[in-house]
């Protein structure tokens, strides 16, 4: 996961290959419900790991039922109705998925609870459930403002005789609510009548149809009222099924739907393949393809997969503008309003009012951001209207808000396929943890950007200036690749050495290192399967690497490992030559230094620390023997590169160091 203050994505320009997508968000959490409110035990396969299940989940256990993980499985006690703790405080996050059904199935069974959430969880309205629960007898106060959470249940005397009614044009979370917490209480038919017209209706379809796994077969009326009126039968029970699988996230879906109508293929692929989610979904948001075809997208479906690809000049690309009703699928539409930006007019979303209440008022915030891009936007109450910029020369970059909204987040990283092959700066990319942790690895591991467009900041200078420690650094706050350019040459030596080969055997030297299998795991270097950092990292083993990297034939076997670390979104990379030999093109180089004796005390300070004895002297001696071989070789020796900063950091702290590495970088970027 990104965890960076912002995440900057190069201009892409292809993609191609198959995501397997996380479990879907509303399936997830229902399950977990349903399956705590079950008799028996349920085993939920392919959960979704995410900030919004991981609410559920802690409020479950709060609640007294057993939960045990494995990976993507959970084993969940069910409490068969029952409640185990009647008195509870329970945090909820942003989770509606969670607030809603939870507070109707507490204020139902009864007890003592208090539900609150994030600030935003307190602006989105809850007063239609609470009614409806009201009407049925439950106690429920508001803590704070009228019609929001947080709220106050209290044990209440149920009267379950007369219909219940529950207004469906606000949010279908209020309907589902009650369609899983009232089977708790049917001890005769309950009746439930939506007032207005119920919006969002595929979510109801989820919530039956899991119903139905869990033993409660709701009764509809049929024709025109079958939307309109709920019945749970008497002696409804919920039974667990033993086992259930959840699908793939079909709103996750969607961006790779449309990245695969946007981008034009990898080489040797021509497609991009989603698995986890299909013809088969029981997902409203599976209805995105449809919308996704008529913009021009090529999609074949088969029961449980999609494969997506671009159409051909004149037939599908540029995408078609499209006027689409988009009720029946309300978080998968934000995705079609990014792909508005690469059609050939006017897109308009239409019935989109519940955008309003979601993680943010999406329908502002979507207008907002797609301005920042060079969009014309027109925003109405329940529309949205977004014709793109009309030339590559009227495309924008900004800052892209994502309002802790993991939607407009996931959205706008479309944007990095804009024809001015701008970058695309998105703030607090973290905010995909509520449904898709992994979502920006994911699209880079089926994108690519033309080598050039991916940024490589070059850290090089004299051993123990911290440069390995700025770059690693620099790289964590950037969200970048990081490459110690020193360790290939450490394993080389030491690689060297323990095949017998002599170090001043240039030409075995090598060939070790061509076939070097060095990986890199955080901190830690493995040859082959063994952990040789401690072991590299000695001073002998940089003296060792010292003398091999004076070899240009030893030095040309490791270039091409080098140029494979420059990866999306960018990589930090530390050494002696990175601006001079390895990445000239690189946007930001930094030569740094720091005075001998500063060196000497801080290497002296890391060896005795690690439980190695010598001297500052000494080492001293050593640094400055290897600054004199390493500066004087004829093959990439060490020297600033011409157009490299020069960064001293004997009074500078690593933080400080890096802060100032990052202004720098700032002010190569267009945002
Ligand atoms: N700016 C700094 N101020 C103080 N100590 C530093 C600084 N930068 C690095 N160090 C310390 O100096 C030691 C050597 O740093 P390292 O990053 O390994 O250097 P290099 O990669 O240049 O050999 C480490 O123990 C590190 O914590
Ligand atoms: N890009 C690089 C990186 C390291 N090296 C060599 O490898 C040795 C060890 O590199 P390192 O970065 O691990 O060394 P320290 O700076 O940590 O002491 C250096 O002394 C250089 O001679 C190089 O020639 N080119």
């Amino acid at each position: 996961m990104f965890d960076t203050e912002f995440l900057d994505i190069p201009p892409l320009a292809r993609a191609g290959g198959t995501v397997r997508l996380p479990g879907s968000k509303s399936i997830s959490n229902r399950v977990l419900l349903l399956a705590a409110l079950s008799e028996g035990e349920t085993t939920v396969h392919d959960l979704l790991a995410s900030d919004d299940t991981a609410v559920m989940l802690t409020a479950l256990k709060r609640l007294g039922c057993s939960v045990r993980q494995d990976g993507d499985t959970a084993v969940i006690g069910g409490l068969g109705g029952r409640l185990v703790q009647r008195k509870a405080t329970l945090f909820m996050g942003n989770a509606g998925t969670a607030m809603r059904p939870l507070t109707a199935a507490l204020a139902l069974l009864g007890g003592e609870f208090e539900l609150s959430g994030v600030p935003r969880m307190h602006e989105r309205p809850i007063g239609d459930l609470v009614d409806a629960l009201r009407q049925l007898g439950c106690a429920i106060d508001y803590i704070g403002n009228e019609g929001f959470p947080p709220l106050r249940l209290r044990p209440g005397q149920l009267k379950l005789d007369a219909p219940i009614q529950v207004r469906g044009d606000v949010s279908s979370q209020f309907l589902t609510a009650l369609l899983m917490a009232l089977p708790l209480v049917a001890s005769r038919d309950i009746q439930i009548d939506v007032v207005g017209e119920l919006i969002s209706r595929p979510y109801i379809e989820i919530t039956l149809n899991l119903l139905k796994r869990f033993g409660i077969h709701v009764q509809r009326p049929a024709g025109a009222d079958s939307w309109q009126r709920f019945t749970i039968p008497a002696g409804s029970r919920y039974q667990s099924p033993g086992e259930i699988h959840v699908e793939g996230d079909a709103s996750s879906a969607s961006y790779f739907i449309a990245l695969g109508a946007i981008a034009e293929s990898a080489a040797g692929q021509n497609s991009i393949e989603i698995l986890g989610v299909g013809a088969d979904s029981i997902q409203g948001d599976i209805r995105f393809v449809e919308a996704a075809r008529l913009m021009g997208a090529q999609i074949d479906s088969s029961p449980n997969s999609l494969r997506i690809s671009r159409g051909k000049p004149g037939q599908g690309w540029p995408l078609k503008a499209i006027d689409l009703d988009c009720n029946h699928i309300p978080d998968a539409a934000m995705t079609l309003a990014v792909m508005a930006l690469y059609a050939d007019g006017t897109t308009t979303l239409r019935n989109i009012a519940s955008w309003r209440v979601k993680e943010t008022d999406r329908i502002a915030a979507m207008a907002c951001e797609l301005q920042k891009l060079g969009a014309t936007v027109e925003e109405g109450a329940d529309y949205l209207k977004i014709t793109p910029p009309a030339q590559r020369a009227d495309w924008k970059t900004a800052p892209i808000h994502t309002y802790d909204d993991h939607r407009v987040a996931m959205c706008f990283s479309l944007a990095a396929f804009n024809p001015a092959q701008l970058p695309v700066r998105l703030l607090d990319p973290k905010c995909v943890a509520k449904t898709f942790p992994d979502y920006f690895e994911a699209l880079f591991a089926v994108t690519e950007a033309d080598t050039a467009c991916i940024p490589v900041i070059c850290v090089d200078g004299p051993t123990a200036s911290g440069k390995g420690s700025l770059a690693a650094l620099t790289a964590q706050r950037l969200g970048y690749h990081f490459l110690d350019s020193g360790a290939l040459y450490r394993v080389s030596a030491f690689a060297a050495t323990r095949a017998g080969v002599s170090l001043d055997d240039a030409a075995g030297v090598a060939r070790i290192a061509r076939a070097l299998p060095v990986q890199f795991e955080g901190d830690r270097v493995f040859l082959a399967d063994e952990d040789v950092s401690e072991a590299i990292r000695t001073e002998a083993g940089g003296m060792a690497a010292s003398k091999v990297s004076a070899h240009p034939e030893v030095r040309a076997a490791l270039l091409a490992l080098q140029h494979g670390f420059r990866q999306l979104p960018g990589l930090v990379a530390d050494g002696r030559d990175m601006g001079t030999i390895v990445f000239p093109d690189a946007p930001l180089k930094i030569y740094l230094t720091a005075s001998a004796r500063h060196r000497a005390e801080r290497r002296h300070k890391q060896l005795i620390s690690k439980g190695n004895s010598t001297t500052i002297v000494r080492i001293q001696q050593d640094l400055e023997a290897r600054d004199a071989r390493d500066m004087s070789r004829p093959v990439a020796p060490l020297k600033p590169a011409d157009d490299a900063r020069l960064l001293d950091n004997s009074d500078l702290s690593i933080e400080e160091s890096a802060d100032q590495v990052i202004g720098w970088w700032q002010g190569t970027r267009p945002f």
